[in-house]
């Protein structure tokens, strides 16, 4: 049985019929099992209070080399979604793999192939796996991570550069500073760290960075299911940690459990074979704009419901138990307003509410018209073709093909009621959601680690957003995985001025390095 659920769907609008792919369902995990901790190494422990105390001078002492290295990775515009910046992409990975091999970590590139855009085959960037260290008594961790990042330009409304890293008021602003070029190279400089104060790492490692991760991790969980599984790769992992994600506020720390999963949609309207004068041809023809709009509009209505049906059907219903949950959670709906100058939030901005509506219910965003006159000035064409481009969160129990088929039904039964002659295409792509157990021990040692750097319990989070891999890491490994934030809620990753503050990526550091001795830790 193949587990991989990540292809591209297309459906096809007036006489063309739907061709679907096949995928397996999506298991949602209950974390309901409770685990105690024995934790009962005193000498380990005894040599922590003097390890990590020593690694986090090591870490403050070297903050500027930190800043500098990655100011070189942001420098590197690895944009995934655009093939003309595919170069960069794997320039990326390759820069990653010397950093890898300098903290003595044995690398390979693995090739996935290649994605097909617009009927061109184009090469996928390799993933980049390594490991370091082997020692049997020691537990092994998989740190995930991506290399990639989402387009950037000043004049989208950057106050700096994107891609040239600078330091503002203690903040670090670029594309990929949080996302996720920041949180990968933690890792490196929690590593280095231990070196530097001529320690053993606590653990064995095994790496996996992609550089696909913001296009849906194209052909990532191939390499891991038919791959990497079948060659031992996940034989002596114990755990599983991602650092991609932030904290839910802007001062208090989160270990998180559970993602969103996405099932992105590009719904095309066809009308002419070129872009027209509207003055020559308007009133001619039936225009693909006017089409895609119609449509678009049928998705969701202004307060969020969406519109498509039995969407909601197969959403996990919401227990008492879980109710509660939201209750002691730390977040401000007022200052996350404000972070952002909405003008009102959804739900009322009911703390509660807000919460459910970002983690365990789905969300629907429309997210552009390509095709469409975007750029300053009255150009007056009709756009012979447009590509709609939507997607919806999507959430435990709800299976990527079932979100699929659905939306295609109804996307077809809104044409049919459009009556256009012109031709509409609809094509999806989707990952799974994933949620964890947060009462293992592995959370709890990261529970501790975070404790130790910000002198606070952390909050255990669900995440909004979505990570396409992290399930299959689950399913490939059979083991716990955690996501360690290292990033603030005010981040603003994907949008414009993105960046990580100095604390958050020097604490990071530390974090990860006390994260490292805390699994170490953990009887085997
Ligand atoms: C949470 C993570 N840092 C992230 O930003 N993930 C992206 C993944 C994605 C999937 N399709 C396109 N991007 C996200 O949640 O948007
Ligand atoms: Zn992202
Ligand atoms: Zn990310």
């Amino acid at each position: 049985m193949s587990l991989i659920t990540r292809g591209l769907r297309v459906c096809y609008g007036s006489s063309l019929p739907a061709i679907a792919l096949t995928s397996t369902a999506n298991k949602f995990r209950p974390f309901c099992r409770t685990y105690s901790v024995t934790q009962k190494q005193v000498p380990k422990k005894m040599a922590a209070e003097r390890t990590l105390p020593q690694i986090f001078k090591f870490v403050d002492k070297n903050a500027e080399s930190y800043k500098a290295l990655l100011k070189e990775a942001v420098a590197i515009p690895s944009v995934s979604c655009d093939p003309k910046y595919r170069d960069d992409c794997v320039r990326m990975v390759h820069w990653m793999q010397d950093k890898l091999q300098e903290v003595g970590a044995s690398t390979e590139l693995r090739d996935v192939g290649y994605q097909t855009i617009d009927d061109k085959q184009i090469k996928l960037p390799p993933v980049l796996i390594g490991s370091l260290g082997n020692v049997p008594t020691k537990n092994t961790i998989c740190v995930y991570g991506h290399l990639d990042v989402q387009p950037a330009l000043k004049s989208d409304g950057w106050e700096t550069e994107p891609f040239d890293l600078q330091e503002r008021n203690g903040k670090l602003y670029g594309r990929g500073s949080t996302d996720d070029k920041g949180p990968v190279l933690g890792w490196l400089h929690a590593i280095n760290a231990y070196k530097g104060i001529g320690e053993e790492l606590p653990v064995n490692l095994k790496f996996i960075f992609e550089c696909m991760e913001e296009s849906g991790s194209e052909g990532l969980d191939e390499l891991l299911m038919e791959k990497l599984k079948p060659e031992g790769f996940f034989d002596n992992v114990d755990y599983v940690c991602i650092s991609d994600n932030y904290w839910l506020g802007t001062t208090k720390p989160c270990i998180t459990y559970g993602l969103r999963g996405i099932s992105y949609y590009f719904l095309e309207v066809e009308c002419a074979k070129m872009d027209l004068h509207s003055g020559v041809y308007g009133g001619t023809v039936h225009e693909a704009m006017s089409d895609l709009i119609y449509l678009m509009n049928t998705l969701v209505d202004k307060d969020g419901k969406i519109l498509i049906t039995d969407v909601y059907k197969s959403v996990a219903p919401l227990v008492e138990s879980e109710k509660k949950l939201y209750n002691s959670i730390d977040f401000d709906p007022e200052a996350y307003r404000q972070s952002i100058a909405a003008h009102k939030l959804a739900h009322n901005g009911v703390k509660e509410q807000l919460l459910m509506h970002r983690w365990r219910y789905p969300s629907l965003s429309l997210h552009g018209i390509e095709g469409a006159a975007f750029q300053p000035g009255a150009k007056t064409v009709i756009p012979g073709k447009v590509i709609g481009k939507f997607s919806i969160r999507i959430v435990p129990n709800q299976e990527p093909e079932e979100i699929e088929q659905l939306v295609f039904d109804y996307i077809n039964k809104k044409w049919a009621e459009r009556g256009s002659p012109n031709k509409m295409r609809i094509t999806a792509q989707s990952g799974r959601a994933w949620t964890e157990n947060p009462n293992h021990p592995h959370y709890q040692a990261a529970a501790r680690a975070t404790k130790l750097i910000y002198q606070t319990d952390p909050d255990m989070s669900r995440e909004g957003g979505s990570i396409p891999v992290t399930i299959t890491l689950q399913e490939a490994s059979s083991r716990n995985v955690l996501l360690l934030p290292m990033g603030a809620g005010d981040d603003m990753a994907h949008s414009q001025n993105e960046k990580l503050n100095v604390r958050n990526y020097i604490e990071g550091i530390k974090l990860f390095a006390a994260y490292l001795y805390e699994v170490g830790i953990l009887p085997k």
